[in-house]
């Protein structure tokens, strides 16, 4: 499903090179759940958007639905996202002029994999079946993030990267956000990487690892 091999990754800095990840090895098996924590600057959201072939490693290989991600140049890897992969992070990134339906629906047409079956599941899933005509703004913030779950869940990707996906939340929606998740990802076999601070929403997942200087070690959460 995903494999990193080998992986590293600097940024460019006027002081030199910054090293963020240095010879990362991971595996994560259809429909796994794995949390990525480690301390704020470790290199989490890196090794997310490597893995989602929305940046390239200085070293190593990535290889995501068994292609590797350097035999493919940039709309190859964006046409694998497009189908395969789903993304969710802290700030919603839902589409201000789009309504609830059109922004839940906007990735899986796309990716030329719209079902309207799956679509109402989902609306109702979310608590979200009578807010159809609405606007992104007319919704609570748990309401928001629970449709850019629903929008990256439309397509049926096979692996759902997750960026702090309730950081921006309270509790109690936080709460709410996160059994839905599971529950959706389970209901679907879809693989999640998810990085997140909180012990409390790594706890439910099937692993946990944590970066540290550049490495990735067996986490607690
Ligand atoms: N484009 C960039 N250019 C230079 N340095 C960068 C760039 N992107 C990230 N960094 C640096 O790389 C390191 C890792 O950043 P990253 O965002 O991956 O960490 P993180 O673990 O996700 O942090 P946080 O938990 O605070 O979100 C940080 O020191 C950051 O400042």
């Amino acid at each position: 499903m995903l494999q990193l091999t080998d992986v590293a990754k600097s940024y460019p800095t006027p002081q030199g090179p910054l090293f963020v990840l240095d010879g990362i090895d991971l595996h994560l098996a259809p429909g796994e759940s794995l949390a990525l924590m480690g301390e704020s600057g470790s290199g989490k959201s890196t090794l997310l958007h490597l893995a989602a072939g929305l940046d390239v490693p200085d070293r190593g290989e990535i290889h995501f639905h068994e292609r590797a991600l350097s035999a493919l140049d940039e709309p190859a890897r964006a046409d694998l996202r497009r189908r395969h992969l789903g993304l969710v992070f802290q700030q919603f990134h839902l589409v201000p002029s789009l309504a609830v339906i059109d922004n839940l629906t906007l990735q899986a047409r796309l990716a030329d994999r719209e079902d309207p079956d799956w679509t109402d599941h989902l609306l109702e899933r979310l608590g979200l079946t009578g807010l159809e005509q609405r606007y992104p703004e007319q919704l609570s913030g748990g309401q928001q993030q629970r449709l850019a779950i629903g929008r990256a869940l439309a397509p049926r990707p096979d692996l759902l990267l997750a960026d702090e996906p309730t950081g921006n939340l309270d509790e109690a929606a936080a709460d709410r956000v996160l059994a839905l998740l599971h529950e959706l990802i389970h209901e679907s076999r879809c693989a999640l990487l998810m990085v997140t601070h909180s012990a409390r929403v790594a706890a439910p997942l099937d692993r946990c690892l944590r970066l540290h200087y550049g490495r990735l070690e067996p986490g607690e959460p």
